[in-house]
This record gives C-alpha cells, structure tokens and sequence, in this order.
C-alpha cells in the first residue's frame, strides 16, 4: 500500500480499467488507518460496481484488480513473462538486508530465477521432499504427544500447529533437531516481525527524515532486525561449521540437507558473488515465515470444519480405516504412502483451502512492460493483484460457494483426466490459493503433503468434538493478521481414539 502512495509516475488515465472516484492525496490516507479487512470489502464493493478488472486509486498510483477465473489465467499463465515482476520494494525492507534478493520480492529476472530454481531443485524436488518424511514422522509424535496429555480438556490447538510447522521447517533450514526453548525463539521473533511490521509501514513515507521524526520506530525497526540476526546467525554459522568439518546432518539421522547449505555455495548471476550474511538470513526468514504461517492457518481451517461438521469427520476417519485395514499400525501412524490412497482427505483439504484460503490476495505482481490487456493499458510497473478468495467464491464456477462441501472435488469436473485437480492452474483456473503461473507458490506440493498428512493423523489418532458438544459454537468468522486465521481460533476436546498406541 505504501508502495503506491507514494506518485512517482505520469499515467495515461484514460486507458486505464475502470475505477472509483480518484481522490487527493490527502483523501487517500485514510487508508493507512483501516484494516486490512475494511479495504478488502471497499475492493469487493468495486468489483461488483466495475466488473472484474478495475483500478484502484492509492494516491496518484493506481493498482489493478483482477477477480476473474479467465483472466487471472490470460494475465499469471499466458502472459506471464510480462506479468511476473514484483513491485519495487518499499525503503524499510532495506534494513532486513534483503535488497529484493529472496524469492518472494525479487524482481522478475536472474537473480529470481536462481534463487527460485536453488529452492525448488535442492529442498523442494519430489525426492528431498521424501527425504524429509522422518523429520515430519518426529514432529508428528510431538504434537500428538502433546495433545495426548490435554486429551479430554479444551485444548487450543493453533499454538501447537503453529510449533509443529517451525519444528519442521526449521530442521529444513538448520539440517538440525532444535529444543522447544530454541524454536520458541524463532517463532518468536518470526511473528514479532510479521505483526510489528506493518506497525512501521510510516517510515516509508519519509524514508530518510522518517529517521529523525519517528526515531522511536525507527529504533524499533533496527531492534526487530537485530533480534532476527541474534536468533538465526548462530543457526546458520553452526551449519557452516558443521559442514565445514564435512559433519553435515550428523546430528540427524539419514543425513538431510539443509537449505542453509544450498544457499552458502549459490552465486548471484548479476553481481557475481556469494549471498552474504545478511542476505542468508532474509531468505531463511522467508522460508520459515512462507512455509508455517500459511500452513498453520489452512491446518487450523480445515481442523475447524472437522470439528463443525461430525459428519465429514466420521468419513475421513472411515477412509482411513478402509486403507489401512483397520489394522493396529505397526507406529500408530498414517503413512505418507498411504494418503495417496485417500481421496476424501484431499477433497476436505482442497475443500478448506477454497473455502478459507490462507491469503485473500496473491503477492502483489506488476508488469515489467506498458502491456495492452483486455482493451486497457496498465502502466511499465503498474501493480497488479489477483482476488483469490473471490474467484474460490464465485457463484459462476462453485455451486452454493460458502458451503463446505469436500464432494465437489470428488466430482468429475472437477477432477481433470482423472488426475486430481489442478492446483496450479495452468489449463484452466478454478480457485488459485497458491497463485498460478511463474509466480506460484513454490511450496505448494510440500504444503498439501504437511496438510494431508498432519489432518489424517489427527483424526486417525483423536477423536475431535466441539467444546461443549454444540457444533455451532465453532465460528469460521475471519480475521486478517499475515494470514486470514480464524477470529475465535479453534478450541476443541480431543480424545485418544483406541487404535493410536
Ligand atoms: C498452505 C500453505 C501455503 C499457501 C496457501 C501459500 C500461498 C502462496 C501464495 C498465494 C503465494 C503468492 C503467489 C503469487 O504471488 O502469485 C506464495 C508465494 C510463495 N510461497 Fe507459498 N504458500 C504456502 C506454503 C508455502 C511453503 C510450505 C513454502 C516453502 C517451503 C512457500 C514458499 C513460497 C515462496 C518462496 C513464495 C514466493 C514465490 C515467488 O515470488 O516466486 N509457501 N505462496
């Protein structure tokens, strides 16, 4: 947002997609002091008044929304290498060290692409995705360890999910077994800077005098970057030295790598250098923030509507029976193996993630060209946003889109060439929570693993019932914070089921 208030560009107007009343600069400050919830109905107030492509004043900048299926697939997938670029980031992020050199902000172009394609092809390729699976086989006992001695009482679970997800990306990056005091202070800090961030968003106003005026802030900003490098330069430097005395992943069993050790050896194409310390850090923190919060979230969506609805829980759990036989598990637990025999479970999870999809926008995009699109102009640099919960909500495409209904990803329309359904998008968009096109989400087959895999479990080992046994005290009411998490998160009574040893 603060990015386009701030004008430093002439537009032709004209050519423009439609918009409301352009107002003032001083009109549009406004803005900074409403939610984020409040400007996302003023948006879905403009797109039913404009149709579904507009332009949205901020300032002197426009922003272009995009809130529908086909063109959301002609801008990300089939005009994608105009539309991939990111907007410049704002002053601030110049303190986390990062100068657009993580995946997330990078502008559209070499240094991206190796820092995309290091991400895909040494943590997330199928086979060290597979190579994780025992690290997610000793998160699993912990969380359900943990819930075993709550079982009975009302337990918040968003807390212990939230855990599980640090537990596990964190020996991703660390390649180590972190104590509970030492992921408390990720999580910590990790948190401290999504929340407080946007608390300091001012100071790219007046990235410079913003120094003197808000030096309070100012301080704080420096302090939060500090307390990142405090808690994650001693992580990576204990893996460099690990791996220095050719001891990489000794201290866990099969030997992982560890994203920290793709990163020391990466060159940047343009510069020609090695990622420094600082820049190590920020992508770390991008992969520990971009992998659990999001995660968590759509964990406790789905979690959520299994407890809602007993119904739907009473057939994953029945599922799961008829795969693995009814059997005492030789552990107790699902196997990773296993869940590619469950169709229901991925319906309810795909089911969640249209319902309550973890953003309610992609990332912002902005095109690397003036491009014509759809009989409009948008601007070299125009930003450009997709509106994804409202294309997983459109009466158009889903039939009756507020319900919960896991069926209709078992249907044959949905269900392409018999493959499953097209999470990426790249025929034909229908919902897009990961994004879609160049820019999509990296992590989405590790996510859909973390979700099948934790939600089989959990209802394979516990039983999950609402508080005080009334369904409609479960309240899927949202609240935006880095994600869209639910405003009264879950609270529920879990009991041992007898088959979880
Ligand atoms: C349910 C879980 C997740 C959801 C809903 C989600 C969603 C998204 C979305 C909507 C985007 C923006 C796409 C765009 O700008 O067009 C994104 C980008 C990204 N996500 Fe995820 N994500 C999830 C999990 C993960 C995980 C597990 C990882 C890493 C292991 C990850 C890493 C990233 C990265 C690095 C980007 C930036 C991609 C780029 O700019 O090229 N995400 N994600």
């Amino acid at each position: 947002l603060i990015n386009i208030l701030v004008p430093h560009r002439k537009i032709n107007e004209n050519k423009l997609p439609p918009s409301g009343p352009k107002v003032p600069l001083i009109g549009n400050l406004w803005l900074l002091r409403k939610s984020f919830s409040d400007i996302e109905l003023i948006l879905r107030d403009l797109k039913n008044k404009k149709g579904p492509i507009f332009t949205f004043w901020f300032s002197s900048n426009p922003a272009i929304f995009i809130s529908s299926h086909s063109l959301a697939h002609k801008a990300l997938v089939q005009n994608g290498s105009v539309f991939s670029n990111r907007p410049k980031a704002p002053p601030i992020s110049k303190v986390f060290g990062s100068n657009q050199h993580n995946i997330s902000s990078a502008s559209y172009g070499p240094t991206w692409r190796i820092l995309r394609r290091n991400l895909t092809s040494e943590i997330l390729h199928p086979s060290r995705i597979k190579s994780y699976s025992s690290a997610r086989k000793w998160v699993l006992e912990i969380i359900v360890g943990r819930l075993k001695t709550m079982s009975h009482e009302p337990v918040k679970v968003m807390d212990h999910f939230q855990y599980a997800m640090f537990c596990l990306l964190a020996l991703m990056s660390f390649g180590d077994k972190l104590d509970e005091n030492q992921i408390k202070k990720i999580e910590d800090i990790q948190r401290n800077m999504l929340l407080k961030f946007g608390g300091l968003n001012l100071l790219n106003l007046f990235p410079k005098l913003g120094k003197i005026i808000f030096r309070k802030k100012w301080k704080a900003l420096l302090q939060l970057r500090q307390d990142q490098e405090d808690v994650l330069v001693p992580l990576i430097e204990a893996r460099i030295e690990a791996k220095r005395r050719n001891n990489e992943g000794k201290n866990f069993e099969g030997n992982i790598v560890a994203y920290v050790d793709s990163l020391v050896d990466l060159q940047l194409p343009d510069e020609k250098r090695k990622l420094n310390m600082g820049e190590i850090v920020s992508i770390c923190s991008e992969f520990l923030n971009a992998g659990t919060d999001t995660t968590a979230t759509a964990l406790q969506w789905i979690m959520a509507n299994i407890v809602k609805f007993p119904e739907i829980q009473e057939k994953v759990y029945k599922e799961i029976s008829q795969v693995v036989g009814g059997a005492q598990l030789e552990d107790g637990f699902v196997s990773e193996e296993d869940l590619q025999k469950m169709p229901y479970l991925k319906a309810v999870v795909l089911e969640a993630l249209r319902r309550h999809p973890p953003g309610h926008f992609v990332l912002p995009h902005s095109v690397s060209e003036e491009v014509e699109f759809e009989g409009y102009v948008i601007p070299k640099n125009g930003t450009v946003n997709v509106m994804v919960a409202e294309l997983g909500w459109d009466p158009n495409v889903w039939e009756k889109p507020m319900e919960f209904k896991p069926e209709r990803f078992l249907n044959s329309s949905n269900n392409l060439d018999h493959e499953g359904f097209d999470i990426t998008g790249s025929r034909e968009i229908k919902m897009m929570p990961f994004g879609a096109g160049r820019r999509i989400c990296p992590g989405f087959s590790l996510a859909l693993l973390h979700l099948e895999y934790f939600v089989a479990n959990l209802v394979w080992c516990f039983k999950w019932e609402p508080v005080d046994g009334d369904t409609s005290s479960v309240d899927l009411s949202e609240k935006q914070e880095f994600t869209v998490v639910m405003k009264n998160p879950l609270q529920a009574r879990i009991f041992p089921r007898v088959q979880s040893a």
